[in-house]
């Protein structure tokens, strides 16, 4: 055996400025250390020396989150963005050289990301930082897996760096971001509140409940913005924090694209793939939660039975179950919903489970599903179509996939609703319904009210 007492990472570099100088071509390398514990908001914070190109997200069911800082290398695509990220994605991990000696899902080299929610959008409002699909290599990912903790670094190597240079860089970085100290930072407070035409989309809901009873649609989902002026600029890690600690239930996520962040708590799981293994969910039907435990099985009972939220989820899960038999095969999915009970609502929800097929991937199964009758409606093509020519707003990411993959066949995916778009001193909310035929404008409108909540109490920094 050949003992050899160089560090991983001087292997690495070596390797990748042999090859970087004798092809003339940048190179990428990613390693993967245990780490010491590490706050998730701290890091974040400290994250922006590396730019405004943060992201965060943490799991609803595991111990599991991701921060990235820096941006490695980026995916990015505009039009058959479920193929092109595909392609970019096998192009650099083809060439990456990659050291992981740990295989738990989502360490190591991990790209995260998202789509649109209607490609053919054009965005020329609130989502100009959000043009197409764009995922990223964080130069840094910090991952937190069952109470341990990982670092991964992914440095870009040129022909003309020096290996001193680039180890000093490298040292400098991790001290500022695994520093675990940060300064208080005092949150913004909300200046005022602005609903964007709520009587207007009122009168779209029931527009969208006689084109229903015309049979032109069975389920047409329809989303209003709300907007939210701040005094000074909102602080995001404590807008996360306070979503981690509330929305126990929920994904957590931020996606940071220069002076604007996407960020929210979906319940929904999209996807979720470890090895073959396939996790999707259907989430739709929505009731408050009671004051007393006793109010609170009653209005569950309820819901559960309830003809117009049960026509609503038993769409999304006909429409799942189908989707999914592309890309897996032994797909289960139960007879009835159960209750996901939420902070301040509870929902209809059926999880499904499958196998994923050979030479399948997780952004297969993210195209097959993407939008489900949870976001845009039945059928899908006639409900895109309403949305597109009257709901008043441009929806960019929201209720679109967001998540991540990494090398080895494992990501996840949720659907970005309870989301707002930050960017400067402004927050644009996002709640959506789903319409079908004896749908109420009053009540949806009241249902959105319950759905704009934990964003804007996050925002504000209540326990609500
Ligand atoms: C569109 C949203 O929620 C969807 C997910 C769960 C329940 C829903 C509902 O009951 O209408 C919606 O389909 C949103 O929160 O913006
Ligand atoms: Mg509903």
């Amino acid at each position: 055996m050949i003992e050899t007492t160089q560090k991983p990472l001087d292997i690495l570099i070596d390797k990748a400025m042999k090859t970087a100088k004798n092809q003339q071509i940048e190179q990428i390398i990613s390693l993967t250390e245990k780490i010491n514990d590490v706050d998730p908001f701290t890091f974040f914070d400290q994250a922006k020396v590396l730019g405004d190109n943060r992201f965060f997200w943490s799991s609803a069911t595991d111990d599991f989150y991701l921060v990235g800082a820096g941006e490695a290398y980026t995916l990015q695509a505009n039009t058959n963005a479920y193929y092109q990220i595909e392609q970019q994605w096998k192009h650099v991990l083809d060439r990456a050289f990659i050291h992981n000696s740990y295989r738990q899902p989502g360490t190591g080299f991990v790209a995260f990301g998202g789509f649109p929610f209607d490609p053919t959008e054009s965005l020329s409002q609130v989502w100009d930082d959000f043009d197409g699909s764009h995922f990223r290599i964080p130069s840094y990912l910090l991952a937190r897996h069952n109470g341990e903790f990982f670092l991964t670094m992914n440095i870009v190597v040129s022909p003309q760096d020096k290996k001193a240079d680039l180890l000093e860089q490298i040292e400098q970085q991790k001290v500022i971001l695994l520093s675990n100290t940060a300064a208080i930072q005092a949150q913004a407070k909300i200046a005022f509140t602005e609903e964007v035409y709520p009587m207007e989309w009122k009168e779209t809901v029931k527009k969208a409940t006689e084109e229903i009873k015309q049979g032109k649609a069975a389920k047409i989902v329809l989303a209003r913005a709300m907007n939210l002026h701040f005094d000074s600029l909102p602080v995001i890690q404590s807008v996360l924090k306070e979503l981690m600690r509330v929305q126990t239930r929920s994904f957590i996520f931020a996606y940071e694209q220069g002076d604007s962040c996407f960020i929210g708590a979906t319940p929904e799981r999209l996807v979720r793939v470890e090895q073959e293994q396939v996790f999707s969910a259907c989430l739709a039907g929505t009731a408050p939660r009671g004051k007393t435990t006793g109010e609170d099985q009653h209005i569950a009972d309820h819901l559960l039975h309830d003809r117009k939220n049960r026509e609503e989820h038993d769409y999304v899960v006909e429409m799942i179950e189908h989707a999914l038999t592309d890309a897996c095969e032994s797909v289960y999915v139960p007879d009835q919903p159960v209750i996901y009970p939420l902070k301040n609502l509870q929902h209809l929800y059926t999880p499904v489970t499958a196998k994923l097929k050979k030479d399948y991937s997780i952004l297969d199964i993210v195209k097959n599903l993407h939008p489900t009758p949870a976001l845009g409606g039945l059928p899908r093509e006639a409900s895109l179509s309403f949305i597109r020519s009257f709901e008043a707003l441009e929806r960019g990411w929201y209720g679109a996939p967001i998540g991540w993959f990494d090398a080895n066949q494992n990501g996840e995916f949720g659907v970005a609703i309870r989301s707002g778009l930050l960017k400067g001193k402004t927050a644009t909310l996002f709640a959506g319904c789903g319409v079908v035929k004896d749908s109420d404008p009053d009540a949806e409108y009241q249902e959105t009210v319950m759905k704009f909540a934990p964003m804007r109490s996050a925002l504000r920094g209540e326990n609500t």
